[in-house]
């Protein structure tokens, strides 16, 4: 961040907010040698921009028939849609995801809390302890099925599912921190970044922050774990103000930029990356036509970036650097194109399917839009609560994708146990 005082940041806020981007304009100085420039300047259309031109028709389609409508979540409906898997078996294109079982349960867990605290009954929620213990015997680390080597972002999966099942009686204390915590550090890499698996894994900004995420969540956070990390996390900053997977190599991308921002606010290191880039990359993420998100440049539209980058706004907001978005017309987006009377669930953008990925994202997204966060204690940066009334979800934890209460509650819990470490 440099020598950027908070003043100016706010300044350069209150332009972004008024959707007046910096635009750059390329000006010859010697015009008639531009005039004379046998290069000549074509726009060819490509694959996205004939696929925009679609999405934008869609998305005016449907801002135009709902204009005099007052347009809800429509929650009850979307509740179905969550509930289904656990009174039938999953629907047969859903058997690719044999490897991310953690994950549909996460996406349900956490979506269904996220509209109503009590929608997550305790019957739920011990299915959800059962599948996710008996697929991994030693109850930590987590694999994405039966018979599967450990991964950590299904690790990661897994711990915030069972963070939402507050119900089922021991179940936090028979978490193994001690061999997740050996394992986390075995997958350490040279470049300090962490791997998805001991034999074979990626080894990028999403599995560093889903390590981070799953040790703070346990109060496993040693200084051995955390060393050099923040370094890694920082070298994924591009020169957009987005970050990609891996340090100097990269496309600015939303869900890259969700894991590195979130990671370095675990660290407590946000404010040391190039925060005025990062607001700008928010800000442009975001069209006037669509009113929803993008995940990078010059792609299309879709819900679940109503989180990741969301979610990245929220963390400069929180952490006192002001708002980017415009967070009315991304309401706007999300009630009217991501969710359809026809169907129940949300979707990424009109004319696609709903599924729980997008369910879980895009409410996650639209709840950043209705609570302002507040830091609860001074020493703990990622620890957050809302100040507003009158909404209609729970108000979510930027850092870690769980709704803020369950967050709270289970560090306390992880905080009062015996040191692994
Ligand atoms: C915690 C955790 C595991 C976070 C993962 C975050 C992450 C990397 C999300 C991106 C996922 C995604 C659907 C990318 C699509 O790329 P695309 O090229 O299909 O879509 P685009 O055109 O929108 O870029
Ligand atoms: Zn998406």
């Amino acid at each position: 961040m440099g020598d950027l005082s908070l003043k100016t940041i706010k300044f350069i806020n209150a332009q972004l907010l008024g959707r007046k981007r910096p635009t750059i304009e390329v000006v010859a100085e010697d015009q008639t040698a531009l005039e004379s420039s046998p290069v000549s300047m074509t726009f060819l259309s490509t694959e996205t921009t004939e696929e925009r031109e679609q999405v934008l028709a869609d998305c005016q389609d449907l801002y135009e028939s709902l204009k005099n409508t007052e347009v809800t979540l429509l929650k009850e409906f979307h509740k179905k849609y969550l509930d289904y898997p656990f009174n039938n078996a999953l629907p047969k294109q859903m058997k690719a995801l044999d490897a991310s079982q953690p994950w549909i349960l996460y996406w349900i867990a956490c979506s269904l809390r996220l509209m109503d605290k009590t929608w997550l009954g305790e019957p739920v929620q011990r299915k959800i302890y059962a599948k996710i213990f008996a697929a991994s015997l030693e109850k930590g680390p987590f694999c994405g099925g039966m018979g599967q080597d450990p991964h950590l972002v299904c690790t990661y999966a897994a711990i915030n599912s069972l963070a939402l099942c507050d119900s089922v009686d021991d179940c936090w204390s028979q978490i193994n921190r001690q061999a997740i915590y050996d394992w986390l550090l075995s997958l350490k890499c040279s470049n300090s970044g962490f791997k998805t698996g001991v034999a074979v894994g990626e080894c990028d900004s999403r599995s560093t922050y889903c390590a981070l995420s799953v040790a703070k969540m346990l109060n496993i956070l040693t200084t051995e774990l955390c060393e050099g990390v923040e370094g890694f996390l920082l070298g994924c900053q591009t020169y957009e103000g987005g970050f990609g997977a891996c340090p100097q190599e990269d496309e600015a991308h939303g869900g890259y930029t969700f894991c590195a921002t979130a990671g370095l606010s675990i660290l407590n290191s946000l404010h040391k990356c190039n925060i005025l880039r990062l607001a700008e990359w928010c800000s442009a993420r975001q069209t006037a036509e669509e009113k929803g998100f993008s995940g990078r440049s010059n792609k299309l539209v879709d819900g679940c970036y109503s989180y990741w980058v969301g979610a990245v706004n929220s963390l400069l907001e929180i952490h006192g650097y002001g708002s980017f978005i415009d967070k009315g017309a991304l309401q706007e987006y999300i009630l009217k194109c991501c969710q359809s009377s026809e169907r129940p669930g949300l979707r990424d953008k009109p004319g696609k399917s709903p599924d729980y990925y997008h369910t879980t994202y895009v409410l996650m997204g639209f709840s950043l839009t209705e609570h302002l966060l507040e830091v609860t204690k001074q020493t703990e940066p990622i620890s957050v609560k809302s100040t507003t009334n009158g909404f209609q979800l729970e108000p979510v934890n930027p850092v870690f994708g769980l709704p803020a209460e369950d967050v709270t509650k289970f560090i306390d819990f992880m905080s009062q146990l015996p040191q692994v470490c």
